[in-house]
């Protein structure tokens, strides 16, 4: 059993490089293709062994109940297996919500990840997998939290080689909240003729032409402020842009940091993520 000190993670946001939707699931998801990668955004989330279970949060407010925040949830999934003290949660919010950067997940792996590292719990990656799997699609990828193209709900994986470091990445996000279940309503899956495993592979100033999030038609159409921002990226320099995953978020890839004050007046702006 942990000592009680202060236990603190740093869950960090990813973006999807490139979304295809291709069919509709007999249970109601739907199976797609994606690439994960990690970003610079990250929220801080602490605990201490406390007389009884308990959640605050800071900054960013969290729309929903206590009982349903994603790291509750996860607390409660471990807890279910394994003997776990009480314990007092402080989330501090700062990655976007609604924002397709994966946020409310990546709490609720990274917490996973804390319980089994400071009650020894000797979970297995697969195994800590499996309770995010339960939680939500995107969640299982930050267990490993790197580089991945993911397929079926977009939890199962195969590791790609995708080093983006040498590049510098804009991230904005529009003053919108994009839910993903309504956005997969905008959808009409199909099967894609090159799989963006391939894709992936090609020069990044050929990712324009050929990677493409499926979500973006529709989206765009609904809140065209999205569209602008994923313009104003382009025009700005940037090699490839694309709204992440379900919106509203939009990051841009550059090779230098360019200068976007035209662009603080659309959205937050994230430099360097
Ligand atoms: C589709 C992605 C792409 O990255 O969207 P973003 O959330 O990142 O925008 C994610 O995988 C989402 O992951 P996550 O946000 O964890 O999804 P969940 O909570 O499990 O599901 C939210 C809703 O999205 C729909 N959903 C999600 C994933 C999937 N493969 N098929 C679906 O149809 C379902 O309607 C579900 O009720
Ligand atoms: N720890 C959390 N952080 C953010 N959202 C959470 C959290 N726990 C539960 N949620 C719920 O998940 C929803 C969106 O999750 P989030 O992962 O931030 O966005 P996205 O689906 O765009 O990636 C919110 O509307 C909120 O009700």
């Amino acid at each position: 059993m942990a000592v009680n000190k202060f236990m603190i993670v740093f869950p960090n946001a990813k973006i999807n490089i490139g979304l295809n939707i291709t069919a509709k699931r007999p249970d109601g998801y739907h199976n797609l293709e994606t690439v994960f990668y990690p970003v610079k955004i990250n929220d801080a989330l602490e605990a201490i062994i406390a007389p009884q279970l308990s959640f605050a949060s800071s900054g960013i407010t969290i729309p929903g109940d206590i009982e349903n925040n994603l790291c509750i949830k996860a607390y409660e999934f471990v807890k279910t297996d394994h003997d776990l003290p009480p314990l007092k949660i402080h989330l501090h919010k700062h990655i976007p919500i609604g924002a397709g950067l994966g946020g409310g997940s990546a709490d609720a792996a990274f917490f996973i990840k804390l319980l089994d590292q400071q009650f020894e719990l000797n979970l297995t990656v697969e195994a800590m997998q499996n309770y995010c799997r339960q939680l939500g699609a995107d969640c299982a990828f930050f267990i490993e939290n790197k580089p991945v193209y993911a397929f079926d709900k977009g939890d199962q994986f195969e590791s790609i080689e995708l080093d983006l470091s040498k590049y510098v990445i804009v991230l904005v996000m529009p003053p919108l909240h994009v839910s993903s279940a309504d956005a997969f309503r905008g959808i009409k899956p199909e099967l894609s003729t090159v799989s963006l495993k391939e894709l992936i592979k090609l020069p990044l100033a050929e990712w324009k032409e050929h990677i493409k999030n499926d979500f973006e038609k529709s989206v765009i159409g609904k809140f065209p402020l999205i569209g602008e921002v994923k313009q104003s990226l382009y025009e700005a320099g940037a090699l490839y842009a694309s709204m992440s995953g379900s919106g509203a978020s939009v990051f841009g890839i550059f090779e230098t940091l360019p200068s976007l004050q035209h662009l603080e007046a659309k959205g937050s702006v994230f430099y360097n993520v």
